[in-house]
């Protein structure tokens, strides 16, 4: 079965075919995608005859026989096993063992004659790719976690309630005299000061009265209104002439003037942050949750995400000198500021050289401690990308699609695993440094902010006008462009970052926005400057 399957795809080695005899009776295990499982039978349903007269304990003879009688072709090797070629099998170069079994230890020895010409994975629209990783992306649960600056990022699991009234005293808003409103102007005796600071209870005021009092100081019980400094004049002080003993009221002060209430900021009660509100870095969830005394909170698990680049060819970036062929990671350093700069936790898990056993490994290890897992290169058409095969096969993911209808970014791939209990999601993004990066936007990051309970996972979209005129790809592509508020046009104006090939890292230096731009059509071959264009937002706008 491998031999025959080999002679489709070089990946027919990572297979893990398994035949055997239990008993009387022959067990073949073949894949389970429909296509290879009729692939790998038919390879061997010409030798059941045979092997099932074997396994009953017959000589073969008879099958002998019968296939001698059909002319089919039968060899020996060396170890003495029979070996039957299909009749109807046609060969069109010569295959031995030998080969055989090197393809089995390394398949990257596969014979590149062999390779998939077309990509068998169908090419789906950016629309379908985000529906499939809404539809996979789950929240992982919620956690305690104490009200400090580290709750910036998170999203509430429930609804936080005020526990304590805002200000929980009666406070003076200005500096001057606590006073009886209804005494109007006049001079009155200063029997006391309220300063903001601790009291061990709230001062009387009688009509004919005033006190001192500062900004944030209790309003003395009796008091109805604060004359602000600025309206009064000293009419005596004490013998030493360090108190003031009577003050001239000015103005008539209305009730309630210069006063806030308790609970008049915030009430006990109020809905703070609702479940499945961000807790932003504007900083007033934070200042709220803090200043009403809660003390803890419930958010959603933020996801741990893993991030690794894979390649022969790619060195980390802080080599001091490049041998030829090679290429720095570009990758890794980008992806993981992006995790970071969004709000999630993230790992490194290094380049890997595009080796199955490796990126086995490695790939296990790192999805043993991550909830999303990020690769990089090796998911195109050529025979050292072993993505795909390697997570199918070794790993035995599911790959939900492998090439999307869109540029850059054509071959990204996105598969899920179960372990522990979780959904894990694998974003593997092609090499291609801009392809990476844009896509990682695209879609790594909708569903990071899914996993961690927001609300409105996908990216803000505004609508701004071409500065250039822009030749349109086949594939819809996602323009790199830099947008500002123009206040004289009233609207968002988008320039080009220039030259959009899908290597040219450059194209994402200044870049705040994507311009989601259609596919070329017969009609339409290119957007002239004017053009309103959805551009969703990546950066800040400047
Ligand atoms: N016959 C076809 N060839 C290609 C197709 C196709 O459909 N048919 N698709 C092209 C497209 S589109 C893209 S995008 C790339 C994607 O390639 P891979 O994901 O397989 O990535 P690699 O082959 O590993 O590398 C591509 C390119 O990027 C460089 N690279 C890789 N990793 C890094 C890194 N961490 N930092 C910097 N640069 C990196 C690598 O050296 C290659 O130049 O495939 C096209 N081919
Ligand atoms: O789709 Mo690839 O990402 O153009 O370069
Ligand atoms: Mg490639």
């Amino acid at each position: 079965m491998i031999t025959t399957s080999l002679q489709k795809t070089p990946f027919a080695a990572l297979s893990r075919l398994v035949s055997g005899v239990r008993g009387k009776t022959i067990i073949i295990t073949v894949p389970g995608s429909p296509k290879g499982a009729k692939e790998n039978l038919e390879a061997v349903i010409n030798v059941l005859p045979h092997a099932v007269d074997l396994a009953k304990g017959g000589t073969g003879e008879n099958v002998h026989a019968q296939l001698n009688a059909q002319k089919t072709n039968n060899s020996k090797d060396e170890s003495g096993h029979q070996c039957v070629h299909n009749t109807k099998h046609e060969h069109h170069h010569k295959h031995e063992h030998d080969t055989t079994r090197s393809f089995l230890s390394d398949p990257l020895s596969g014979p590149v004659t062999q390779r998939q010409r077309k990509s068998p994975y169908p090419m789906i629209t950016v629309d379908e790719a985000l529906n499939i990783i809404a539809n996979n992306a789950e929240i992982l649960g919620s956690i305690t976690v104490p009200v400090n600056e580290n709750l910036v990022g998170m999203v509430l699991a429930e609804d936080v309630y005020a526990k304590e009234p805002v200000p929980g005293y009666r406070a003076s808003i200005v500096d001057g005299y606590a006073v009886v409103a209804s005494d109007g102007p006049g001079i009155y005796p200063v029997v006391g000061v309220s300063i903001a600071n601790v009291q061990s209870d709230a001062m009387q005021l009688k009509p004919g009265q005033i006190t001192r009092i500062t900004t944030g100081g209790p309003i003395p019980n009796g008091a109805t209104a604060v004359v602000m400094v600025e309206d009064t004049s000293l009419v005596s002080t004490s013998a030493d002439g360090l108190q003031e003993e009577s003050v001239k009221i000015h103005v008539q002060a209305r009730n309630n003037e210069w006063i806030r209430e308790i609970g008049s900021d915030t009430s006990v009660g109020t809905v703070i942050v609702r479940k499945g509100e961000l807790v932003t870095a504007v900083g007033g969830e934070i200042g709220v949750l803090s200043s009403v005394g809660v003390r803890e909170v419930r958010v959603y698990k933020r996801p741990v995400i893993g991030i690794l680049s894979t390649g022969n060819e790619v060195v980390n970036h802080n080599e001091p000198e490049l041998k030829y062929g090679q290429i720095r990671d570009s990758n890794r350093p980008t992806l993981l500021a992006i995790g970071k700069i969004t709000g999630f936790e993230v790992k490194d898990f290094g380049i890997v050289s595009d080796n199955v056993q490796e990126l086995e490994n490695v790939l296990k290890l790192a999805l043993s401690q991550v909830d999303v897992l990020v690769t990089t290169g090796g998911v195109s058409m050529g025979e050292f990308d072993l993505l795909k095969p390697t997570l199918e096969r070794s790993l035995e993911a599911t790959i939900h699609f492998g090439r999307l209808k869109m540029k850059p970014g054509k071959p990204t791939t996105f598969a899920t695993i179960i372990s522990d209990e979780y959904k894990k999601l694998i974003f593997s993004l092609p090499g291609n440094p801009v392809s990476a990066t844009v896509t990682s936007y695209l879609f790594v990051l909708p569903a990071l902010r899914k996993i961690a309970g927001y609300d409105n996972w996908n990216l803000p979209i505004v609508q701004a006008e071409l500065s250039n005129n822009i030749s349109l790809d086949p594939r819809p592509e996602y323009h790199r462009a830099t947008i500002s508020y123009d206040y004289t046009k009233g609207k968002f104006l988008a320039v080009s970052t220039g030259n959009q090939i899908s290597s040219r890292l450059l194209s994402m230096c200044s870049c705040n926005a994507l311009l989601k731009l259609p596919g070329k059509t017969d009609q339409l071959k290119e957007l002239v400057k004017g053009t309103m264009v959805d551009a969703i937002l990546i950066g800040q706008l400047n």
